[in-house]
């Protein structure tokens, strides 16, 4: 519990009391004023309650810690009206702000106020009109900024090549014009100011950022671009100043440069050879995609040695009657005339995997493992053996190209044992894919509630301890690398979680509620049943925490909340109380677990303690359930039995 909660036990009487708190609940409330179109979003922001309790936010978008107000995330709000930053101004602890995807519109607010500002997220809005060039004066501590796809104007403002900390910087989709800035930050890594109207030389300290993140521009050249620099573009003499000149020390100088006429002669050849390229290999990718829709139209399949294994494109089409196949993927693009070199290209999130096209998944054999409420997945083993699993998801189509690259990003950096990585990614408007490698176990769910065999004996105590404890070490780290994120994995159920071949369990489907159209989220994903959600229309930081609970006492019991997968159906509290009744009248525990469940036993104790840490999460009141640390620590004191007998956890 955190420290304000703490100190008054009593969360909302007492915070009148306490003028700094007082002051931050003015402060936002000042904030919420300046905006137009608040009244349902900021619903919660409202006196009857503080913004924060300890950790916990009772107002929607406040991030807390300890008490105190570290950032707001309003997104998708569709907010309006003025950001008042003298009001954020009074909050001390803010360190970071994220507006990403409402309809702000007008100058850019004084930001450079916030001083002790760490991230700006302000992408998807319509900001427009230039930029002060030194709007981001004295933002020493600044990390992140986005502002990509609004409407801003002018030059690049140079006080960005001043932040020493800047890692992030994405402008893309603006209409910036002329020099970009001379930017010498080394940790800044993940720039883009694609589609933009810049021109110039690319700074040197750019030069290993992707091409694609320049790439619709006006005139920028140097390294990465192919494009050389001309010499009047090495020394423009731009209006506004000398910062704004990258250093042409390291780009091409006036030596690399061919005389005029021979480079105009060059780039003619370059442009014919190209064009001639492009067209064959869109007469090659017509070619192809006819004979291969004639493949499928005859429905030849491409193993006979699977019973209900076909190419992934059948399987697809088998499975999804009606639906684009993803052999279409890549003809209906060319149709479109999206670049050749785009077609059926994955992207990779990770540089330890080697690496293959769509088309290798679309001639792999393959298997439908399920469907599930985003569309179905597909095991396709390539040539070379490796499996992996291709997952279809529709109910996409609101998020944004960039913002969807931006996500992979994000999901591609997290590494952890009990987390299932991402390998690839393939973006198209009506439909993703996303590629996970197969993991040979199947899921809890098949172990707890499937037939049982000598080959698949039912799970005992220990691996069952072993995957709790798994579980729960994957949620903290999915919270601690994405704390902007309210809920950090949202969907966590038993067919959720895998088991490797030594019974690890790895979490999959996390991460998905920022992508996921907001109403189908709140039919599907399981964060949307919690009771917090069902009786304020909100998510905490301790969503997760419930349904962890729930897998707890799934995993104990062998009972399967059957409402719990059901599309549309909600609250699942009447599911926990059942069990908790049964508990109090009978035992419980899964017989499967054989002699460990033996009433009296060392090992049964051990059970009780963890039942009740799981009856614990699944508090409806939010103020009075476990908080991830607490329960995740509980947790780990947990034994296979009392004898002390330490799990092998393998991690
Ligand atoms: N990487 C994988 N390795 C092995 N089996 C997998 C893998 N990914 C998914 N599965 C299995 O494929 C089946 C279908 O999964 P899918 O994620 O499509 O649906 P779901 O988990 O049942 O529901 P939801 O769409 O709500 O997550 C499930 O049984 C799941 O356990």
């Amino acid at each position: 519990m955190g420290k304000y909660v703490t100190d008054c036990l009593c969360a909302n009487s007492c915070y009148y009391g306490r003028g700094e708190k007082r002051r931050d609940a003015d402060a936002l409330l000042k904030f919420k004023d300046g905006l137009s179109n608040n009244v349902d979003a900021l619903g919660s922001w409202n006196n009857s309650t503080s913004p924060c309790s300890g950790n916990y936010a009772n107002w929607i978008g406040v991030l807390c810690t300890d008490g105190d107000i570290w950032g707001l995330q309003l997104e998708n709000m569709g907010l309006t009206g003025d950001i008042d930053v003298d009001a954020l101004l009074l909050l001390p602890h803010l360190r970071t702000l994220s507006f990403t995807n409402n309809k702000f519109d007008g100058d850019f607010p004084d930001f450079y106020k916030l001083g002790a500002l760490k991230s700006l997220f302000l992408s998807n809005n319509q900001f427009s009109g230039s930029i002060p060039d030194n709007a981001f004066a004295g933002m020493a501590s600044l990390k992140k900024l986005y502002l990509s796809h609004n409407a801003f104007q002018g030059n690049v403002p140079t006080s960005l090549a001043q932040l020493p900390k800047l890692i992030e910087l994405r402008l893309e989709g603006n209409q910036f014009t002329g020099l970009l800035p001379n930017f010498q930050q080394k940790d800044l890594r993940d720039v883009n100011v694609s589609y933009n109207q810049l021109e110039g030389p690319i700074p040197p300290a750019l030069i290993n950022v992707s091409p694609t993140s320049f790439s619709g521009n006006k005139d920028l050249c140097g390294k990465p671009l192919d494009s050389v620099c001309k010499s009047s573009e090495l020394n423009p003499n731009p209006p506004n100043s000398s910062s704004n000149v990258p250093s042409p020390s390291s780009v091409p100088t006036l030596e690399d440069a061919p005389n005029k006429k021979t480079s105009t002669l060059k780039i003619a050849m370059i442009v014919i050879v190209c064009g001639v390229a492009l067209a064959a290999i869109i007469v090659l990718l017509i070619i192809y995609c006819r004979s291969r829709n004639q493949t499928s139209q005859l429905g030849r399949p491409e193993s006979s040695s699977y019973k209900h294994s076909t190419s992934l494109a059948a399987a697809a089409s088998l499975h999804t009657a009606g639906l684009v196949k993803p052999t279409e993927l890549s003809c209906r693009s060319s149709k479109k005339g999206v670049a050749a070199a785009e077609l059926g290209k994955l992207s990779f999130v990770r540089d330890d995997r080697e690496r293959f096209d769509l088309q290798d998944l679309l001639r792999a054999s393959a298997e439908v493992l399920g469907s599930g409420n985003f569309g179905s997945s597909y095991k396709a083993v390539l040539l070379d053996g490796q499996a992996v699993v291709v997952k279809r998801f529709k109910l996409m189509n609101n998020v944004g190209r960039e913002e969807f690259h931006e996500h992979m990003r994000r999901l591609g950096r997290l590494r952890h044992p009990n987390l299932l990585p991402l390998v690839a990614y393939y973006y198209r408007k009506e439909e993703k894919l996303l590629v996970f490698d197969f993991v040979h176990n199947g899921s809890l769910a098949s172990h707890l509630h499937g037939n049982h065999s000598v080959e698949q004996p039912g799970l005992d105590w220990p691996a069952r301890l072993k995957i709790v404890k798994g579980v729960a070490r994957g949620l903290v780290h999915l919270q601690s690398e994405l704390p902007s994120l309210i809920v950090a994995h949202g969907h966590l159920k038993s067919s959720n979680v895998l088991l490797n071949e030594v019974f690890e369990p790895l979490l999959m489907d996390y991460t998905l509620a920022p992508l996921v159209n907001q109403e189908h989220a709140q039919q599907i994903l399981v964060a949307y049943k919690s009771p917090e959600y069902a009786q304020h229309g909100r998510t905490t930081k301790k969503t997760d925490v419930w349904s962890l609970g729930i897998l707890i006492l799934e995993i104990l019991t062998g009972k399967f909340p059957a409402n719990y997968l059901a599309q549309g159906t909600g609250n699942l509290a009447s599911w926990v109380d059942s069990i908790v009744k049964d508990q109090e009248t009978a035992r419980v525990f899964d017989e499967e677990m054989g002699s460990y469940a033996k009433n009296g036993t060392a090992e049964e104790e051990e059970m009780l303690r963890l039942f009740k840490i799981g009856v614990a999460c699944c508090q409806e009141d939010v103020e009075k359930r476990l908080d991830l640390k607490e329960a995740v620590e509980k947790i780990e004191e947990l034994k296979e039995s009392h004898s002390d007998i330490v799990v092998d956890d393998h991690v």
